[in-house]
């Protein structure tokens, strides 16, 4: 079976958030079970890193979109990928999605759009002499638009969308349908119309032949008004047809605190003499007092949905108790000035270090007894499983794959409501059992024991594709 895995990061060239490690392992977890090729813009950061890219095909212009050619090469441990080439729109600076300054970029309809219309015809067998696909997995409204290029092309390939957040849409004004060449009557209620702007999410979750998202708990809560962004009518029909599936993601094997090279000190479980090495080196590392107390760390995107403002109403109270607060992260402007204003007041006690590095991250995990995802709503969540196999116990909102993946009371806390009083409960439990080492030392036991592997989600995703091509 051949299955073009369609994407706008992976870990192995470019990151902005959890897709890029989902992008980077279940293509590779897959490999064992079908024939799995990715596809990605080629951006600056990409081609860099690729060394050599051997150019199969040629895609004409389309409307407002330039024409382009596809290359192909592979990552160093041969996973195939196909690169959409066209300088005018992916050789930037900044980010995939944006500038320096974190603005999006004002012809994403015409980067996504081309993208997709691409991918269509890679799976049509058009572009690469050699390769055509039996079946299309696209990721988040990016990639939205490959199920509706195929329809429009009346290409018989099925495809996936997999939703890994609900509330990033890809919006453009109506105009935008005409530049990326998408048929006038698919602006509308049932196609890619969603209040009188375009919505490439819409696209998919129309157009796909069955929609995923990466935790049961969030594929049934994306259908209620609560968390359903507007989309939740049109996510029941697809749910009550059956083609709503949650299939949790897994965290890759390099997650392991004996063998991560990354820490001041790698430990197994059990090991807390090493852990605590972990976290002295910590708080050297981010100039915070010698305590006792206990190390609460945040590793997130720092915007809305992380619920970082709760945490930061909850600071003093945490501090004053005697715990420190260790943060990292990048995301919206004013929450990165807030915890840098936390940190300020309280330099002694809560460490911030603005910016994205997984080194950093992983030494964070290590270093701290519990990890803070008081998240609005949460899709998956990858932090809460890379805490567990580190020993940091996670405080997590009950929503999501944090609801699936935290044991309450046995692998960390779950809290019921994104408030800083309900959030501060789940605070409270912790400090508490911190003070009895024998149930912090279970806990952390238990929490460890945890594997999260992706092989699990492979097997789902495995099974789900086989079904639909037989059906
Ligand atoms: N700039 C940055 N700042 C901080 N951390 C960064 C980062 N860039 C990458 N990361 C890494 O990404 C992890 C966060 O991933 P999450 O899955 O928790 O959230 P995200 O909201 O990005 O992903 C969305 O997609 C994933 C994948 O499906 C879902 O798990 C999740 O619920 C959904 O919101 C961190 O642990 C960190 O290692």
């Amino acid at each position: 079976m051949r299955v073009l895995f369609v994407t706008t990061e992976m870990d192995d060239f470019v990151r902005v958030g959890g897709l890029a490690a989902v992008s980077a392992a279940l293509p590779r977890a897959l490999r064992s079970h079908t024939d799995v090729r990715i596809m990605l813009p080629g951006y600056r950061d990409v081609i860099e890193q690729l060394t050599h890219i051997e150019i199969v095909g040629q895609c004409d212009a389309l409307a407002e979109m330039p024409a382009c050619s596809l290359g192909r090469s592979s990552t160093r441990d041969g996973l195939p990928v196909y690169v959409l080439l066209c300088d005018e729109l992916y050789d930037r600076p900044g980010n995939p999605y944006g500038d320096e300054n974190g603005q999006d970029w004002a012809d994403n309809d015409i980067r996504f759009g081309r993208l997709a219309a691409a991918a269509a015809e890679l799976a049509a067998g058009t572009l690469d002499k050699n390769w055509a696909a039996d079946l299309v997995h696209a990721n988040d409204w990016q990639a939205a638009l490959v199920p509706a290029y195929l329809a429009w092309r009346e290409v018989e390939v099925p495809s996936i969308l997999t939703i890994h957040n609900l509330a990033y849409q890809g919006l453009f004004p109506r105009e935008s349908l005409r530049r990326i060449g998408a048929p006038e009557s698919s602006f509308h209620i049932d196609g890619l119309e969603f209040y009188d702007k375009l919505s490439f999410l819409k696209g998919g979750l129309v157009y796909a032949s069955h929609l995923t998202t990466v935790s049961s708990t969030y594929a049934q809560e994306i259908t209620t008004s609560e968390l359903g962004c507007g989309l939740e009518g049109l996510l029941r029909q697809r749910s009550n047809a059956h083609e709503l599936t949650g299939i949790l993601n897994g965290i890759d094997e390099s997650w392991d605190p004996r063998y991560c090279q990354q820490l001041a000190q790698p430990f197994a479980a059990g090991d807390w003499k090493g852990k605590k090495a972990n976290a002295d080196y910590v708080r050297k590392q981010f100039g915070l007092a010698v305590s006792r107390g206990p190390m609460f760390g945040l590793v997130a995107r720092l915007v809305h949905q992380k619920g970082i403002d709760l945490v930061l109403e909850a600071a003093d109270e945490i501090v004053g108790a005697g715990g420190q607060i260790v943060v990292t992260g990048t995301g919206e402007p004013r929450i990165e000035r807030a915890l840098m204003e936390a940190h300020r007041r309280r330099p002694d006690a809560i460490g911030v270090a603005i910016g994205f590095n997984d080194a950093q991250a992983r030494r964070i995990f290590a270093g701290s007894d519990f990890t803070l995802m008081p998240s609005r709503f949460e899709p998956c969540g990858l932090s809460q499983m890379y805490a567990q196999r580190f020993g940091s116990l996670p405080i997590g909102h009950q929503t999501g794959g944090l609801a699936e993946t935290i044991t309450d009371g046995e692998t960390g806390f779950l809290f019921q409501k994104p408030s800083a009083e309900s959030f501060l409960g789940g605070v409270k439990r912790a400090f508490s059992a911190f003070t009895s080492t024998e149930t912090l030392n279970a806990m952390r036991l238990s929490a460890m024991a945890r594997s999260f592997s992706w092989d699990l989600s492979a097997a789902c995703y495995n099974a789900l594709y086989r079904k639909m091509l037989t059906s």
